[in-house]
């Protein structure tokens, strides 16, 4: 079968959702005074969105082969990603032919090495990889786990990430992962806040499902010390990205100090296989969680996923729907995935990046099965406003 070539790259921004899940109205559980680095000054610690965090909006990415197929794919980086996907990273794509995904891959990031290698750059350069994947995909008529290998297991089995673990247990999840409220710069009563809300929930939970903490950064080595120790008696499963993503040693050290059986996991906010390499080999994680819309696409995790294979590390990707899902089914190293619950009080199953895509599967009694539809299996809601602030 002759594969076509690739016409045309186009950039958009949408607002509201989507790919940039912390880009949310008022009244929602992920923007109520969650531990953050900028909590230290008090007048950002009740709102992420006070500091920026939704600062930038999603990206979506369409690409067009020349029969006319279009392939499309999101991530994190609004307006400014709109303009490196176009200005830049559109001359590697267009002209290629659609399976040239290595190549192309390789061009974005080497000809970006002076002013990329982490984050916004990266963002930009996963989406193009997910919305090559969807296009090939699209062409050949499979699914990306299709394309990937296929799946080695017939479902995916999530836990859930929200306010309301207790909920998320009756909703049929694993586990849930509550985001840690307060940090160093609240003192012992933010210690205490912090240790009540994982007592109550560990109340109304069963003793099963398990509980985890996401700290989003937020912590220095001895407050994450002390509240895994202290968090031990409530069988805390996991804590997250205690530390700040560069202090690899410290996370090292942290692996040492927390009780047998927490593990530290991190991995969110970190690209492509080198920082992935420094994490491994550095013994800083029992478990990594790239965002295959962040980490440099299905390309990189690939890479990434082969790597934490061989150091005995499972692979949890961090939210990303069904980017990760098509990933995740085809892994043995992917004991489970998370589903962010997007609902403002955590109570409802809300796909993970309403309203942005159609057909986005969510999980039912918290497991699910990936449909046989070509690509990732989502379209482009059309009543979402999308933006083309740039073209080449
Ligand atoms: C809840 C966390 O603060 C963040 O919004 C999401 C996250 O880190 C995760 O899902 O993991
Ligand atoms: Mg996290």
């Amino acid at each position: 079968m002759a594969m076509p070539r690739i016409r045309e790259v186009r950039a958009y921004v949408v607002r509201g959702g989507g790919a940039d899940y912390h880009d949310q109205g008022g009244q929602h559980w992920i923007d109520d005074h969650i531990a953050t680095p900028m909590a230290r000054y008090p007048e950002y610690r009740a709102s992420r969105q006070k500091f920026g965090l939704n600062v930038l909006g999603t990206l979506v990415v369409e690409i067009e082969a020349e029969d006319g197929t279009v392939g499309f794919a999101t991530t994190t980086a609004g307006e400014p990603g709109a303009y490196i996907v176009e200005k830049h990273l559109a001359r590697f794509v267009e002209g290629a032919p659609v399976t040239s995904i290595e190549k192309i891959w390789d061009q974005m990031y080497s000809s970006t090495l002076f002013y990329g290698r982490k984050g916004l750059v990266v963002n930009c350069l996963s989406a193009v990889d997910l919305a090559l994947y969807d296009l090939l995909g699209k062409i050949r008529q499979e699914p990306v786990y299709a394309l990937l290998g296929g799946p080695v297991q017939d479902e995916l089995v999530f836990y859930a990430t929200g306010a309301r673990p207790d909920l998320a247990e009756k909703l049929g999840f694993i586990g849930g992962k509550l985001p840690l409220q307060h940090g160093p710069a609240e003192g012992p009563e933010g210690m205490r806040a912090n240790l009540d809300k994982l007592a109550s929930m560990r109340e109304r939970v069963s003793e099963d499902f398990f509980l985890s903490w996401d700290c989003w950064m937020s912590l220095d080595l001895d407050y994450a010390t002390r509240l895994a120790r202290d968090s031990a008696e409530f069988g805390l499963k996991w804590i997250e990205e205690p530390l700040p993503p560069d202090d690899y040693w410290g996370y090292a050290e942290l692996r040492r100090r927390v009780p047998t059986g927490t593990w530290v996991s991190t991995g969110e906010h970190e690209w492509t296989r080198f920082g992935f390499r420094l994490l491994l080999e550095m013994g800083c994680a029992d478990m990594i969680q790239p965002d295959v819309n962040w980490c440099g696409g299905i390309t990189e995790l690939t890479k990434i996923a082969a790597l934490a294979d061989a150091h005995g590390v499972p692979v949890v990707p961090h939210g990303s729907s069904v980017y990760s899902y098509h990933f995740v089914i085809t892994r043995r190293n992917s004991p489970f995935s998370e589903f962010l619950m997007m609902h403002p009080q955590a109570s409802e199953i809300v796909p993970m990046f309403h309203p942005l895509l159609l057909d986005e599967p969510v999980p039912e009694g918290g497991r699910l099965r990936l449909p046989e539809t070509p690509g990732f299996g989502v379209r482009l809601n059309p009543e979402c406003d999308l933006h083309r602030p740039y073209t080449h």
